[in-house]
């Protein structure tokens, strides 16, 4: 198959190459012969400390990596926070975050940005929470569609994420139309995650088949589990394939929770021809 027949590969280093420090997982995704990265926002502030982008571009740069995907500041995820959009509380937050995120797609070219919905909270009236998201991350899609970029909107796996309320295709899909309208543009979309989809009972080949025109990001684990590829019953290459023939052409990143070291989890990618392929540094 012909490079350009293939969709480019991106690992996760939030997830990929744990074994080692953040600023370490560059040079490591490097050598097992990634040439892009995504991750999760890396700082645990919404304004990354003095000297924090910097750091960052100079991870990517010694590593020669592109930034091919970025997460927006999800508040405190290790105490189950996922996202601030919905919030009223933290608007501030995320619109000082919107300004950080803005100033890293210019420096990087990094094209999309993860903006994560939040959880309910108990105490404000849903169709608020829900207007405000929209808002914002309306907000975040005039700013980054500005310079190149795209905000994406992504479902979380029922059951795992606490009172997260944006669970499966069809509501993911829900926002992304609304935050388009509400933007005036199409720099909005789907991520499209083989693990919380299959965890929230989604069939990922109708998925596929019904909303392929927003999908804007792929990021690919097994289910359950979220384990690499081959441990669970997502049949990955299955989805690659049907992705490509749906006419996807973005990227698709391996974002999994390795259960044996990384650089040992990669075989899946032999079966998966549809993805470019690794090409170790001698
Ligand atoms: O919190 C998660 O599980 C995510 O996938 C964030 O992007």
């Amino acid at each position: 198959m012909n490079a350009e027949e293939r969709l480019p590969l991106v690992a996760n280093i939030s997830l990929l190459f744990a074994e080692v420090p953040y600023l370490e997982r560059f040079a490591r995704a490097a050598a097992a012969g990634f040439t892009a990265v995504e991750t999760w926002w890396p700082w645990s502030d919404p304004v990354p400390p003095p000297g924090g982008v910097d750091t960052l571009v100079a991870a990517l740069d010694d590593a020669g990596l592109r930034l091919a995907g970025c997460n927006l500041y999800g508040g405190d995820l290790p105490a189950g926070e996922r996202g601030i959009a919905c919030d009223p509380a933290r608007t501030e937050e995320f619109a000082a975050n919107l300004d950080a995120v803005v100033g890293i797609a210019r420096r990087t070219g990094c094209p999309v940005f993860n903006g994560l919905y939040g959880r309910r909270r108990p105490d404000v009236p849903v169709a608020e929470q829900d207007a405000l998201a929209v808002a914002q991350l309306a907000t975040a899609a005039r700013r980054l569609g500005e310079v190149g970029g795209t905000v994406l909107v992504e479902a979380l796996g029922r059951g795992l994420n606490g009172t997260y309320p944006v669970t499966n295709a069809q509501e993911a899909v829900a926002v992304v139309d609304r935050v388009r309208e509400t933007a005036g543009a199409d720099s909005a979309g789907f991520l499209f995650d083989t693990f919380h989809l299959t965890t929230s009972g989604d069939d990922l080949p109708q998925v596929i088949a019904d909303h392929v025109g927003v999908i804007a990001h792929v990021q690919v684990a097994d289910a359950p589990g979220r384990a690499q590829p081959g441990t669970g019953v997502v049949d990955v290459p299955g989805v690659v394939d049907a992705l490509w023939a749906a006419g996807y052409r973005g990227a698709v990143a391996a974002e999994y929770s390795p259960t044996v070291p990384t650089e040992q989890t990669f075989g899946w990618l032999d079966e998966t021809p549809r993805l470019a392929a690794l090409t170790p540094r001698a």
